[in-house]
């Protein structure tokens, strides 16, 4: 079987499913003795769902990770009562999990608009606290993107997007219902021998174009972004969408299905990826297995079959590119063991990760 690449783990600075930041309540400000003055109480740090956002913006944008309220005012003889302090908004994306840094839920975000206190404000002081102020609540969260699946099917029409789930899951798939989402994907689960489950998205409708939104587009693309590593599939033999489109090789599906992640969103790219390569009882299979696996090595060399505009501006790296078919069941049960060892891969390194942060956060307590 060729490996062609087997370096993509999953990509924190890169692709980001997920976000660990520091969040403060502002203090409150202090009372006036005196007067018998109240200070304002700190503002309050909310997570906010927001359309057309991800989390690597919010990692680009405030690279400190630290959200932190306002302070309260201090109680004066102009203002007795003072003033509250601003509250603090992260805006995250619709359909994230919000806990804290041991795992604990602080809740869900599902809707735009969606809005979550993570940290409250301090009080401001008053007669009943000798007119001292509180500190806000200071924690470290985490968002998480609400994954729908463990791997998501990519593939144009007629590759056997379909029948390749329900080779692999030996049952029915089911169509699930999720509620931050409107297309509904089918999901098949893959058992193994020691009852570890995944579970297999077949997300409906990419086709040229969807990048444009054409088909299902966008909402296909949606649901890409929320699967831990995709599976292409595409037929050995190539296909043609409808009679007036031009006939298109495995290889340059690969690409025209790469480039539709692209425009869609760059970091999508990125992502740990499998290549099947379906229905290969068909007559000279072999062969055209061969072709692509040497187009895969040299993907520069052959892309010029394709308009300009429609080559990637960097190529998929597969893990493992596995001949299969859905009909027969042939490498079916090698596709199943190389997707369990992918996915294991990267949770092993996840908890390696996961780990570190807990680690430097400790001493950073410490010192
Ligand atoms: N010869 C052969 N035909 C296959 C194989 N897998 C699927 N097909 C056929 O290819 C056609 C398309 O299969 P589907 O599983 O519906 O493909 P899909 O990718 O889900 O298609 P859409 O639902 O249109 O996105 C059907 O006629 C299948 O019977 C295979 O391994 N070998």
């Amino acid at each position: 079987m060729v490996q062609l690449s087997r370096i993509c783990f999953r990509k924190y600075g890169n692709l980001l499913d997920n976000l660990r930041l520091y969040v403060r309540g502002g203090s409150g400000g202090m009372g006036l003795p005196r007067l018998g003055g109240q200070g304002g109480s700190g503002g309050d740090v909310w997570v906010v769902a927001t359309k057309n956002t991800t989390l690597k913006k919010i990692k680009d944008k405030y690279p400190q990770k630290r959200f932190v309220g306002g302070a309260g005012a201090n109680s004066s003889t102009r203002a007795l009562k003072g003033e509250r302090g601003k509250d603090k908004e992260i805006l995250a994306p619709v359909g994230i999990a919000v806990t804290t840094d041991d795992g604990k839920i602080i809740g869900d975000l599902n809707t735009e608009g969606e809005r979550l206190m993570v940290a409250k404000g301090g009080s401001g002081g008053t007669q009943y606290s000798a007119f001292e102020p509180s500190r806000g609540q200071a924690k470290h969260i985490r968002l998480d993107l609400k994954l729908i699946a463990d791997l998501g099917l990519v593939g144009f029409p007629n590759a056997g997007k379909s029948s390749l789930l329900t080779a692999l899951s030996n049952a029915t798939p089911q169509i699930a219902s999720y509620a931050f989402t409107t297309l509904r994907p089918e999901i098949g689960k893959v058992m193994y021998k020691d009852y570890k489950q995944i579970s297999v998205a077949d997300l409906p409708g990419l086709i040229e174009g969807a990048h444009i939104n054409k088909g299902m587009g966008h909402k296909f693309l949606k649901h890409v972004e929320r699967t831990k590593q995709l599976l292409f599939v595409v037929d050995v033999s190539g296909f043609q969408l409808a009679s007036k489109t031009p006939f298109r090789s495995a290889f340059e599906a690969v690409q025209l299905l790469t480039k539709e992640l692209e425009l869609y969103k760059e970091e999508l790219v990125s992502k740990p990826a499998l290549l099947v390569v379906n229905k290969m009882d068909l007559p000279d299979a072999e062969d055209k297995l061969a072709e692509l696996k040497e187009q895969l090595q040299n993907p520069d060399e052959f892309s010029d079959l394709l308009p300009d505009d429609m080559i990637p501006k960097n190529y998929m790296t597969f893990r493992h590119v596995l001949p299969v078919s859905a009909s027969t069941g042939f490498g079916i049960e090698h596709l199943k063991s190389c997707i369990r060892q992918s996915l294991d891969e990267d949770a092993e390194m996840e908890t390696k990760v996961i780990r570190q942060e807990r680690l430097q956060a400790l001493r950073s307590h410490l010192h």
